[in-house]
């Protein structure tokens, strides 16, 4: 629209007018917030000035006091907190307060209101609405719908009508650089503007602004309790995941904060790079955390745990090992459908195994017989897991025999009076009570040995006598069953729990109820979802069965060629149908077209995605007779993209003991960095990262390391080779020295 056109005046002076209002309401804040830390800090010199130093014994009353104060410097906090928070966003609304418009006539109304959308509601003391926050019910029709008939959902019901206009704005800094009115949905032409940049500080940006029709739908999607999402690389997958987050922020704000939701990430690194986003949208990040770290700290660390990183960097570069079979085999049916059935097998098995109870007798007093202790197990607590039984058989015990304990104690108390050898009372009782704890040392020995139970003992238990436990003989892993069995044996009595086995043993400890309780968390998100296995599924399930679970993936993403969740299929078994609903996405964002065609040859079969058509430079492949060759190239093309203005540019190995030999190799000549574990902190910078962990991320240029026939040799390294393919958005450059991998020759 021409800054000589009426509308555009119109809309410059709306904008005056909403930032006083926003400049109004910032120095309001930020005047009750220094009210309120002035306010603290009074309480607690009033505090320290009326309570002084707190003792018991100047009474209750001085207790009291204090509880008072502390109640009243808590308050004033939470209000100075809050009102921090107001007026931070307040500062970010000064910057932008809107980005697009719509006008909606009602059906039976004679004039179309107009509706400017923004990251937060915008209310004047009229009570006017001068923004609508983005999460805003009538607002799903900006992302829905275009000039027509349209309509919305709100707590009264469907709201009928017609959108009239749709118009979209950029202010920065609070000037409008541009608007133009839309016909078409948010379409391509902005989309390519927006995902041709070079990214600034490459942590990922919110979409707010061009949020797509279908990935709105999953963002607002509250009918199904479980939701799983397949899209191709670079749909829009984590970002969705995220802006649901702070819809459901939005929508439940009067029942949840971001503590009652939690993000399952690949790596640390992921969840550095996601960190910034719930931030730019006003709201607190959620739970981060990964599989793998909420794994070690229940297991425990008696055992050499490995690490998921680890275990990829054996399955890439160990291919000539003695043992490398056996442990593929191994993860592959520690990661099978079949070992899921055997573990349940065996839960069941536990669950009804007789615990050799013992009679508990206290000199010669039958306190409860090995026949009523099996009952309680085997009948009164039947319905609880195994845990929770043996805890409350060991309450049960130890309740009756308290009056037993405090019987004795009492005799052998006065006893010793008697003796005339104590004349202390207190040191009587002290001396009565350790001599009868000695007494029942054996007992309560005992009474740990019934309900207790070692998980790792009982795991391996399982493979000693594995074939009771396998319904079927006649599949493919029946056969292998005395290696796998052995293999299992050996490692888990040489005290190492390889990672394909971590799994197993937290289903096995979920299913005999010993996980700690997460009932605070009300949604989950599972990103990367292709990376696990259909029992991490389960022990999601277990884990979370009362929250809400959206689970985010594209199965051409799969790292692990052994270890992943192969179908949606499997998945769909555990989650109950009529509570899960199967989103597809179908288009592309990150890369240019010529970038995701490339890719997409790579994967060997027709996709029909969609992509935006963005176009760039053809990606190049470039073959060199050494490894000293490449690393000499990658440094000239380090510097020519950063002259081109590219801020990140990823080096992607195959393996991170590669990463770091070219990491060496290049650090002395040229700015660089590099991620070699799951646990790095993300930079945005030149990187050196290995393909596994570049998962999620996104760089302007990406550049292969080595393509050649001895790294990526085979098909299973076709789905890693795609994955890093797919995180470029400019530039893709591969090289390889030698032979080209047969991967990209087909291609
Ligand atoms: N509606 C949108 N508008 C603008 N940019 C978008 C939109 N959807 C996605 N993008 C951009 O596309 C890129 C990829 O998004 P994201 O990482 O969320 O995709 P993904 O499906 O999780 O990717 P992958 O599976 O490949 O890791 C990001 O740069 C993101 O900002």
């Amino acid at each position: 629209m021409h800054k000589n056109d009426v509308e555009w005046d119109v809309e410059n002076e709306r904008l005056r007018d909403v930032l006083k209002e926003i400049k109004k309401q910032f120095d309001e804040k930020r005047n009750m917030k220094e009210k309120f830390k002035q306010d603290t800090i009074e309480t607690q010199k009033e505090m320290w000035q009326n309570v002084g130093a707190l003792s018991i014994s100047n009474g209750l009353d001085q207790i009291a006091e204090f509880m008072t104060f502390t109640d009243m410097i808590k308050t004033q906090k939470r209000s100075y907190e809050f009102t921090r928070k107001l007026q931070e966003k307040y500062e970010k609304m000064l910057l932008s307060p809107y980005f697009g418009r719509m006008d909606f006539l009602e059906n039976g109304e004679s004039r179309a209101e107009k509706y400017y959308i923004g990251i937060s509601n915008l209310i004047n003391d009229h009570y006017d609405f001068l923004v609508y926050d983005w999460r805003a019910p009538v607002c799903s029709m900006f992302y829905d719908y275009e000039i027509g008939e349209a309509n919305y959902i709100c707590p009264d019901g469907i709201i009928d009508g017609k959108l009239t206009l749709k118009r979209q704005y950029k202010i920065n800094n609070g000037k409008l650089e541009y608007m133009f009115d839309s016909n078409l949905k948010i379409d391509d032409e902005i989309l390519q503007d927006i995902l041709g940049k070079s990214t600034d500080n490459n942590k990922m940006k919110t979409i707010i602004t061009t949020i797509q029709r279908e990935q709105n739908k999953v963002i607002r999607n509250e009918k199904y309790k479980n939701l799983i999402v397949q899209g191709p690389a670079g749909s829009g997958k984590t970002s969705i995941a995220l802006h649901r987050i702070a819809y459901l922020l939005y929508k439940h704000r009067d029942k949840i904060t971001s503590k009652n939701i939690v993000i399952f990430s690949p790596n640390e690194i992921f969840n550095d790079y996601i960190s910034n986003v719930l931030p730019q949208l006003g709201e607190d990040n959620m739970n981060q955390t990964t599989f793998k770290d909420y794994m070690h700290k229940v297991l425990g660390s008696e055992l050499i745990k490995e690490d998921y990183c680890a275990m990829m960097e054996y399955i890439l570069t160990s291919k000539g090992n003695l043992a490398y079979q056996s442990r593929i085999e191994n993860i592959k049916y520690k990661s099978s459908m079949e070992f899921i059935d055997v573990l349940k097998q065996y839960v069941a098995y536990i669950e009804k195994m007789d615990k050799n109870f013992k009679d508990i007798i206290v000199r010669d007093r039958l306190v409860l017989s090995s026949k009523d202790l099996q009952a309680l197990f085997l009948k009164d607590y039947r319905q609880l897991p195994l845990k929770r039984r043996l805890q409350k058989i060991r309450a049960r015990i130890l309740f009756l025999l308290e009056p037993y304990e405090k019987q004795m104690i009492e005799e052998l108390a006065s006893e010793l009076e008697d003796s005339g050898s104590y004349v202390d009372q207190v040191e009587i009782m002290e001396r009565s009570k350790s001599m009868i704890k000695n007494e029942m040392e054996n007992i309560y020995h005992e009474i740990s040995r019934m309900t207790e139970f070692d998980l790792v003992d009982m795991y391996k238990k399982l493979f000693e006598k594995l074939e009771f436990f396998i319904e079927d003989s006649n599949t493919e892993y029946y056969k292998k069953m005395d290696k796998i069995k052995s293999y299992t044996l050996d490692n888990l009595n040489a005290g190492r729990l390889n990672y394909e086995e971590q799994p197993p043993l937290l289903y096995l400890k979920g299913a005999l109820g010993d996980l700690p309780k997460t009932s605070e968390i009300k949604y989950v998100i599972i990103d990367e979802a292709q990376d696990y296995t259909p029992l991490q599924y389960e022990i999601f399930y277990q884990l979370f069965q009362h929250a809400d679970i959206t689970i985010l993936g594209d199965l051409n993403q799969s790292i692990n060629p052994f270890m992943n969740l192969g179908n949606y299929h499997s998945i769909s078994q555990i989650f109950p149908e009529n509570n899960t609903l199967i989103i597809n996405l179908t288009k592309s964002y990150r890369s240019t077209m010529e970038i995701t065609q490339f890719s997409r040859k790579l994967l060997n079969k027709k996709i029909s995605d969609e992509y935006v058509e963005r176009s760039g430079e053809e990606p190049l492949i470039l073959g060199f007779s050494t490894e000293g060759n490449i690393k000499e190239r990658i440094i000239e093309d380090i510097k020519l993209y950063k002259e081109k203005g590219y801020k990140s540019i990823g080096i992607i190995t195959r393996t991170a003991k590669e990463a770091e030999e070219v990491y060496r190799s290049l650090k002395d000549k040229i700015h660089v960095k590099a991620i070699m574990r799951d646990d790095d902190e993300y930079v945005s910078d030149t990187l050196v990262i290995p393909s596994y962990l570049a998962k999620g991320l996104e760089f302007d240029v990406v550049l292969i390391y080595n393509a050649g026939n001895e790294n990526y040799c085979c098909e299973e390294d076709r789905l890693l080779l795609y994955t890093a393919c797919t995180r470029a958005l400019h530039v893709l450059c591969i090289y390889y020295s030698g032979k080209i991998t047969p991967l990209l020759e087909e291609s």
